[in-house]
């Protein structure tokens, strides 16, 4: 959510529109639609946002933005430089360094304008305190922020080029240099503000010959292992001050030759707001990368199990491949996963529709007698993903123990949403409290899945198995083969 306290000189807001749609129009390539303007939605929590002024048919152009407008490491001069090869540095960090060099720049960077309207303040995860975090409690998604892993990737990667080129990276904010622990840390922090706004503002760019559509994708923290197979990123000015809304997409960007091309992919009425798409993602992931959750997500909420959970509630000392056979037989079955995602069930889903192969294939292994181990590790054959009431019953105790991690029930947390829901909540909050409310709803739908799949697995339990295949094997034709 976006208000008043994300953005520096807030009561300058309008004039940052005006100045950055002035600066926009002015640029060669760039073609707005008159039918859109530039809407200021604090009030809603959504900071700017684009809305129609008239209505809009579906294909309409909304905007192009020809790709030397894009913030990105192909278009800044940094390029030419710096030694060593910026790229090597990979998306996040290469265009980490491009954008503390514009906006060192200050007014005479090519996109001043454009950082003006940026906010500089962030609800995403990876500023939360500690204490805001507990407030997630046993949610997968605290361990996936990757606060100390971006710490040092900026500290070893991006530190010693700035503090290096002392003429290209001024100190910005009155600091007077960059040096010394103090030094650091300044630098640790605008470094952050950049890695959150590529984390929630940029594209992963298409060479121009690959044309295709939008492509926002959902990595973890600011930096992953497989970089390599990563696009460039860059900011796109506008297309990245679209708003999303998981019911009411109506516009995408094609990555055209020459230009980014916003278009209504459906007829848009006047007043409308024109929402760019974020992906079917839980709250948890919405609130890590966009610092925001809105119920409308809360269908694609999930639960995530890791292997740790399901080994210690299975009995095993450990999770290590190395010391536990049976993990061994699933890891070299290629089948062995770190953590397990269940879905929020749909209203008529049944097991098999949220349930990933793969953890199913876990469970049967672990409940496999001495013997029946012994002749599938002989035959280097893990069981096939069967869903029996034995099966059923080790998931039951793992979503319990789960249950039991999370320091409150749902019950109590719904109890506490209702006390502290004002209207338009967590719009109508602001700091720790909304932080703490978002977290409250990211908790309570986690519970609600929980408490969605052990409702699921009752019947198993009292009836003993799923429908069995003409070959005996259970009927696995239908679990989710779905990896973390
Ligand atoms: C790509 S930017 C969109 C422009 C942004 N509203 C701004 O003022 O700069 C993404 C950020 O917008 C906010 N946002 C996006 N969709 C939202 C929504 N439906 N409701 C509230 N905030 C939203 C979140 O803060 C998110 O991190």
């Amino acid at each position: 959510m976006s208000s008043s306290a994300h953005f520096a000189d807030p009561s300058s807001f309008q004039q940052q529109s005006n100045d950055f749609v002035s600066w926009l129009e002015s640029c060669p390539g760039v073609q707005v639609n008159p039918k859109i303007c530039l809407a200021d939605l604090r009030s809603t929590g959504a900071g700017r946002g684009v809305v129609a002024r008239s209505s809009i048919l579906e294909g309409e152009e909304l905007f192009s933005i020809p790709r030397n407008l894009i913030l990105a490491v192909q278009n800044s001069e940094l390029r030419n430089l710096l030694e060593p090869d910026l790229e090597a540095l990979g998306p996040w960090l290469s265009l980490m360094l491009v954008m503390l060099f514009e906006y060192s720049k200050g007014t005479n960077s090519k996109w001043a304008a454009y950082f003006r309207v940026l906010p500089t303040r962030f609800d995403t995860l990876m500023f939360w305190s500690s204490e805001e975090l507990r407030e997630l409690q046993a949610s997968a998604i605290v361990d996936k922020i990757g606060k100390k892993g971006a710490d040092e990737s900026i500290l070893q990667s991006i530190v010693p080029v700035v503090r290096a080129n002392p003429n290209l990276f001024p100190p910005v904010h009155g600091v007077p240099s960059y040096e010394g622990d103090a030094g650091a840390a300044t630098l640790l922090e605008l470094a952050h503000v950049m890695g959150s706004l590529i984390m929630a503002y940029a594209f992963d760019i298409e060479k121009p010959e690959t044309e295709d559509d939008d492509v926002d994708d959902n990595d973890e923290s600011y930096m992953t292992d497989d970089e390599d197979e990563q696009l460039p990123k860059g900011m796109v000015p506008l297309a990245d001050l679209l708003n999303a809304d998981a019911d009411r997409n109506n516009a995408r960007l094609f990555q055209e030759e020459e230009c980014l091309v916003m278009k209504a992919i459906k007829h848009i009425q006047e007043g409308e707001e024109i929402f760019n798409d974020y992906g079917e993602i839980p709250r948890a992931d919405l609130l890590r990368r966009y610092g925001y959750v809105t119920e409308n997500y809360s269908q694609y909420d999930v639960i995530e199990l890791s292997l740790g959970d399901v080994c210690q509630v299975a009995g095993l000392s450990d999770s290590d491949v190395e010391s536990q056979p049976r993990l061994e037989l699933l890891e070299a079955n290629d089948v062995l996963d770190d953590g397990y995602v269940i879905p929020r069930p749909a209203p008529n889903a049944s097991l098999h529709d949220i349930l990933p192969a793969e953890l199913v294939v876990l469970l049967s292994t672990l409940c496999l007698t001495p013997e029946e181990f012994e002749q599938r590790r002989s035959k280097n054959k893990p069981p096939k993903p069967a869903m029996e009431s034995i099966q059923a019953s080790l998931l039951r105790k793992i979503l319990q123990a789960k249950q039991a991690q999370y320091g409150s029930s749902l019950a109590q947390d719904m109890q506490l949403l209702s006390s502290l829901l004002p209207p338009n909540a967590p719009a109508a909050l602001e700091g720790s409290d909304r932080r703490k409310m978002m977290a409250l709803q990211v908790r309570i739908g986690e519970k609600e899945v929980i408490q969605a799949v052990l409702a699921m697995l009752e019947p198993l339990l009292s009836n003993g198995s799923l429908k069995r295949g003409a070959n005996g094997d259970a009927d696995d034709r239908q679990f989710k083969s779905a990896r973390v």
